[in-house]
């Protein structure tokens, strides 16, 4: 769907994105993740050419996107701006509906799609007539989504989406984004610089520095099986709790005990490690019971958990 062939950008004599080459299925999430200046930002914003390429092509659903009409190729691809970027002195609603008057939908159309999306991203209704610094800086973000997806694009840019926000509301609306039906068939580019939040909404990480990509993989390969010594030392810092987030129930299944066969409540092993103990701590519970859809119940303390999970961590081949 979206393809990056050796794309490089200079500025002057430096060079702010070298050789790049990446591939983004249908339907993936592909996060652009490294620290500050190392070229997210520029890679981002060369597929909908907010920016020239210098170098190489980038492919948009099967066409080079420098043969396609800017504005044509922008219609097919929302965009959410670092620092959310909304028009201070337009409505929610009008800044909601900027793309539907680009392409004279009707007012009905418009109006339904935009309450539409009210719904869908937990936004009240008499917000619309408010001006953007009325709003709250997590309103301000899902309007900024809103934006993006009101014409209902099949791939989403996203440049630093939630990094305006305090962490308990970044955490709440990164659940909700990860559960909103809307964007599940959606081919997405994210750029973080967040470790945690790339792991937590990541398919797979492009994990990039000084304008090169120096990984490409999902979460459970750049942990497991780092391509170099970069990609090691980036994630050290924050290893363990990486670890137990992208590990699930299910892939430590057969290092668990079998369980005693309790008929109360039973939990998914798509749980994560890191999801399981934080339900074990929230619920003040010794135990959890897991079914695994098969006929198999577990019932797990915390102990079990971590034993199975360093059993499964010693299992993984490091290179
Ligand atoms: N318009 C510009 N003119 C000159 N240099 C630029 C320009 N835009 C970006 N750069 C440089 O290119 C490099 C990559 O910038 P870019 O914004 O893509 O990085 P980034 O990884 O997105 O950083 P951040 O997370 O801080 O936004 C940086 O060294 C930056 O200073």
């Amino acid at each position: 769907m979206i393809e990056l062939i050796g794309v490089s950008k200079r500025y002057g004599s430096a060079i702010a994105v070298n050789q790049v080459f990446f591939k983004v299925n249908e339907g993936e999430n592909l996060v652009l993740l490294g620290t500050s200046g190392c070229g997210k930002t520029t890679t981002l914003k060369m597929i909908n050419r907010l920016i020239e390429t210098d170098e190489g092509k980038i492919m948009v659903n099967g066409k080079d996107n420098r043969n396609q009409n800017a504005e044509q190729l922008r219609r097919g691809i929302g965009y959410v701006m670092q620092n959310i970027g909304l028009f201070p002195h337009y409505t929610i609603e009008d800044n909601i509906a900027v793309v539907p008057k680009l392409l004279n939908w009707d007012k009905k159309k418009t109006a339904d799609r935009v309450r539409e999306l009210l719904l869908k991203l937990h936004l009240p209704e008499n917000c619309l007539k408010f001006f953007p610094a009325e709003l709250s800086g997590g309103q301000q973000q899902r309007v900024g989504l809103a934006r993006a997806l009101i014409a209902d694009p099949p791939v989403l840019l996203m440049d630093e989406a939630f990094g305006a926000l305090d962490n308990v509301t970044r955490t709440n609306i990164q659940q909700e984004f990860k559960n909103l039906e809307e964007l599940k068939r959606k081919t997405i580019v994210m750029v973080t610089h967040d470790v945690q939040e790339a792991f937590e909404l990541a398919d797979r990480i492009c994990l990039m520095d000084k304008g090169q990509v120096m990984q490409v993989g999902t979460p459970k390969e750049l942990l497991f099986n780092p391509a170099n010594e970069f990609s090691r030392q980036f994630l050290d810092g924050q290893r363990l709790a990486l670890e137990f987030k992208v590990i699930r129930v299910k892939d430590i299944w057969s290092n668990l005990p079998d369980g005693k066969n309790k008929t109360e409540k039973v939990l998914n092993p798509e749980l994560s490690v890191w999801e399981a103990m934080e339900k074990l701590r929230s619920e003040t519970v010794e135990e959890l019971t897991f079914h695994d859809g098969k006929g198999i119940v577990k019932t797990l303390t915390f102990d079990d958990l971590t034993k199975a999970f360093n059993q499964y961590k010693n299992s993984w081949h490091y290179e």
